[in-house]
């Protein structure tokens, strides 16, 4: 029989819209005990998982499972990005883009029981001025609905909805420059959106053709919504249908160049300044997944 695999979970205790995780007694219950060894981390504060996460790279680990929200997810990966150690994940946040677009289940049970059945696969990182994310980012609205999250007191699907109407009624679209690799395009967008995976969670497709292994950035420039495109743009979105609207611009790229006067930008869902220019490029295959088969 072969040795058996060296697990570290590094979980955040604060993540999550339900009620606190139980989770050593999920692992014993649904993770493979005779083909794995396992102990939890359980982070103490903000910049905490990437610090462990590197440890456990010069440590005798053989795969590092985050488990929290995408914050989480994002803060692990900083630690074991361009290293040999792959990172499982187990979803525990609001929105679980990145783990949805792997095809990881939101239950937690199910996504324990699916490492059992999983394998390394290298997959693209995005860097939005020099800052790691894997899933999405973003300048427009989705970075003002990201910061108003970010102040809120509760989480989950709901709360999205409520801030996104909010926000709405008071978002003014800024006037941006972009460069995407030699072409330039100009536009006041409702929300232009870098993406590496396909959707921002919760099934919301904002970047419905996105790859993780192609090694190209998808941008999506969404034009400001009228009264009637307020119900049409988050029926595409969530159809995953949005290369069907004529408001909504699609485009790959290696590179891409942001001149605006946004202050604020989201990244994997998380809030950062925005700078009057930014500089997104993509990494391929430079972070080791461990993940259902894509
Ligand atoms: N022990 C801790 N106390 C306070 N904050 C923490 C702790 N551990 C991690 N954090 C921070 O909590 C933030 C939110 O984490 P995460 O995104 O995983 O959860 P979430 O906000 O519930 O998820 P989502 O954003 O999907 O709703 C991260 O920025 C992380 O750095």
């Amino acid at each position: 029989m072969s040795p058996k695999r060296k697990v570290l979970f590094i979980a955040n205790p604060i993540s999550g819209p339900g009620a606190k995780l139980k989770l050593p007694a999920l692992i014993t219950r649904h993770l493979d005990n005779q083909r794995f060894d396992w102990t939890i981390y359980k982070t103490k504060q903000r910049g905490d998982a990437t610090e462990r996460a590197q440890k456990a790279v010069q440590e005798n680990f053989d795969l590092v499972v985050a488990v929290g929200g995408d914050g989480t997810i994002n803060e692990v990966a900083q630690g074991l990005i361009f290293t040999t150690m792959p990172m499982g994940i187990i979803p525990n946040g609001s929105g679980n883009g990145l783990a949805k677009h792997l095809g990881i289940s939101d239950h937690i049970p199910t996504a324990i029981s699916q490492l059992n059945d999983s394998q390394t696969t290298p997959i693209d990182t995005g860097w939005f001025n020099d800052q790691l994310f894997l899933n999405v980012a973003g300048i427009g609205f989705d970075a003002q609905v990201a910061h108003a999250f970010d102040n809120h007191d509760r989480r989950g699907l709901l709360s999205y909805i409520w801030l996104s109407i909010r926000e709405y009624l008071q978002f003014t679209p800024q006037a941006t420059e972009l460069i995407v690799d030699q072409l330039k395009v100009k536009t006041t967008p409702f929300i232009i959106t870098i993406a590496n995976g396909s959707q921002y969670g919760n099934n919301a497709f904002i970047a419905p053709h996105a790859s993780l292994e192609d090694g190209l950035l998808n941008l999506t420039i969404v034009a400001p919504l009228n009264i009637a495109r307020c119900l049409t743009f988050p029926y595409k979105l969530f159809t995953k249908s949005l290369s069907n609207s004529k408001h909504t611009q699609l485009m790959t790229a290696k590179k891409i160049v942001i001149h605006t006067s946004a202050a604020k930008a989201q990244i994997d869902g998380e809030t950062i300044a925005a700078q009057a220019t930014n500089t997104v490029e993509i990494k391929p295959k430079s972070l080791l997944i461990f993940a259902p088969k894509i």
